[in-house]
């Protein structure tokens, strides 16, 4: 490809408005330019990595029975309303409606359409197992869109999805998934972790999300060096100390805590330790409200609230929400004469003799004794582990890396094949729902991914796997004919092999090198003054020597090391 007539619209300055390295290399390298918050032009070089990227997805898919297909952005409602996420997710549903005004949904994902697909379709369990995928346009109307193609409002995703009679084989496939995700992270040269993840309140039984390790990532992973064990903190479970009974002599005593409205200050109040305060969170639990107790040290993980009490619908009560149920203020609510249901974090059942709000603003209880003072609904895991702690499998103490998640796989179960009547006659003649599992891949983020670990302080440096050309042809000078001619006949030569970028701009060799090195390609062939020897510059964009060599060595030099 000729670079006078490709459409790459490079950046000299840095762009201000970009808070990742991915999303300011990309724009430094025109790869991309937005047309609105979340919403990107994919320019040439971007649309080729991702033909590429989509690629190496689909290979993997087919090698395991994948079979693509292509379903519709426009969802009509009744297929939303039928699995009642119509209602059940908000304004990040992006929906229209036509010329008829009837209602439709932009789809941020499949399992509706695919479901309604299917139940028309497959009628006896001979037809199982199947799995169907597509790469395609997704649609998710972000709060904050941000980071470039790491979280936009339209996106492309691989979305899978199988359909099985029994457990065993939405297992296989499930398996069959993870290796094949396995093979595109590390095709994709990712340093990628396999995590347990939270299946949603409301999802099915199993999930494990593929993070790309990166500081940027927005999620963060808990592992240990002993193990395996890797989980989205929002899953990990936290250790369940065994709690010795209470034994307390010391009465519930009221305390003035003038200006105390959080567990620090309590604990300076009181002259004790964080550890040795208690919080008391309200939260809406749909239509109701709970408390929950943690240990003034600890986080509440609401992705845990969710899973316990199996709602999506799960929130922090706010003030105003706090005020009409208890006419007290957050700061100095607590447990004790109160007709909320109360839940204790495995951690508080091992305290005693602790203090909490008096739900009255400036006033405390302590030496306050759980079941002594007040009723506990149940016990369970509701907080984020904090690094160091014994991790769930014992294997050691737990660390902490952020990663963007660049895939998911799900088993589903029989949550849309249950709402929307997929059923097949199953060997004995009887109508059973099918299991269903899904499996996603993030393409134009996995696209951001590989950039955020693939660059250095003058660009990006492209995987081989990726790559949108493999090697830069720049003549340093367009206007010596003998480099231009030298110029013209290795882009005819190494163009029968390689993909090939021929910068034949009339720009200054500075402004080419600038580019050549935001773009970064694999390889770069200068034609320069050494042309009249017969002599050409070979670089490699992941290291800093350069090669002299003859024209006619150049093919040579490539096949050994490219
Ligand atoms: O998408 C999944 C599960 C899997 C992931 C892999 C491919 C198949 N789907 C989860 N999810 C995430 N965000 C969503 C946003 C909106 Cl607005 C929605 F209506 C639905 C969803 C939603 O269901
Ligand atoms: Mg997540
Ligand atoms: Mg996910």
């Amino acid at each position: 490809m000729r670079q006078s007539r490709m459409f790459i619209p490079t950046m000299r300055e840095t762009p201000q408005d970009a808070e990742s390295l991915s999303h300011r290399l990309m724009l430094k390298a025109g790869m991309i330019k937005q047309m609105a918050s979340g919403i990107y032009t994919y320019l040439p070089i971007t649309k080729l990595v991702l033909n590429n990227i989509e690629q190496i997805v689909r290979e993997e898919m087919n090698a395991i029975g994948g079979v693509e297909i292509h379903m519709p952005v426009l969802h009509p409602k009744e297929l939303w309303q039928e699995s009642g996420r119509w209602d059940a997710y908000g304004r990040e549903l992006m929906r229209m409606k036509d010329r008829h005004d009837r209602d439709f949904a932009l789809g941020p994902t499949h399992e509706e359409i695919i479901t309604a697909l299917l139940r028309d379709e497959l009628k006896s369990y001979k037809k199982l197992p199947l799995t169907l995928f597509q790469i395609q346009t997704k649609f998710r109307d972000e709060l904050r869109p941000r980071f470039g193609l790491l979280r936009g409002r339209e996106f492309i995703m691989k979305d899978a999805y199988s359909f099985h009679s029994d457990e065993a084989s939405l297992d296989e496939t499930y398996h069959d998934m993870y290796n094949a995700y396995s093979n595109i992270f590390s095709r994709l040269e990712l340093n990628y972790r396999a995590v347990e993840a939270d299946s949603g309140a409301i999802g099915g039984s199993h999930t494990h999300e593929f993070m790309a390790l990166a500081d940027i990532g927005e999620d963060t992973i808990v592992y240990t060096d002993g193990s395996n064990y890797a989980a989205n903190i929002e899953k990990a479970g936290c250790p369940v100390p065994d709690h010795a009974e209470i034994s307390s002599s010391k009465e519930i005593e009221k305390v003035e805590t003038p200006g105390v409205s959080s567990c620090a200050t309590l604990a300076e109040h009181l002259g004790i330790e964080l550890e040795e305060t208690t919080k008391t969170m309200i939260m809406r639990i749909g239509n109701d409200y709970a408390m929950i107790l943690l240990r003034g040290d600890h986080e509440l993980n609401d992705i845990k609230v969710k899973s316990y009490f199996k709602t999506d619908d799960v929130d922090f009560a706010t003030d105003e929400e706090i005020s009409n149920l208890l006419d007290a203020a957050p700061g100095s609510l607590g447990p004790v004469h109160t007709d909320l249901p109360v839940y204790l974090d495995h951690q508080v059942r091992n305290m005693q003799d602790y203090p909490t709000g008096a739900n009255e603003s400036g006033y405390h209880f302590i030496n306050v004794n759980h079941e002594r003072d007040y009723e506990v609904e149940d016990y369970d895991d509701f907080r984020f582990i904090t690094e160091g702690e014994m991790a769930q499998d014992d294997s050691g103490p737990v660390k902490f890396m952020k990663g963007i998640e660049v895939g998911q796989v799900f088993k589903l179960g029989t949550k849309y094949s249950e709402a929307m009547n997929l059923n097949v006659l199953d060997e004995n003649g009887r109508s059973t729902p099918v299991l269903m599992g899904c499996y996603g891949v993030g393409v134009s983020r996995t696209l951001s991914a590989i950039i955020e670990s693939h660059n250095d302080d003058r660009g990006i440096i492209w995987p081989k796997a990726v790559t949108p050309f493999d090697i830069h042809i720049i003549t340093a000078n367009p206007k010596d004919e003998e480099g231009v001619r030298i110029a013209e006949e290795l882009y005819e030569s190494l163009g029968k092999r390689y993909r090939v970028l021929y910068d034949d701009r009339k720009e200054r060799a500075g402004v080419k090198f600038a580019d050549s090195d935001l773009i970064g390609l694999p390889y770069r062939v200068v034609i320069g003054r050494g042309a009249k020897e017969g002599k050409v510059e070979v670089k490699a964009r992941n290291s800093e020597e350069s090669m002299d060599l003859s024209i006619d060595d150049v093919l040579q030099y490539l096949e050994v090391n490219y």
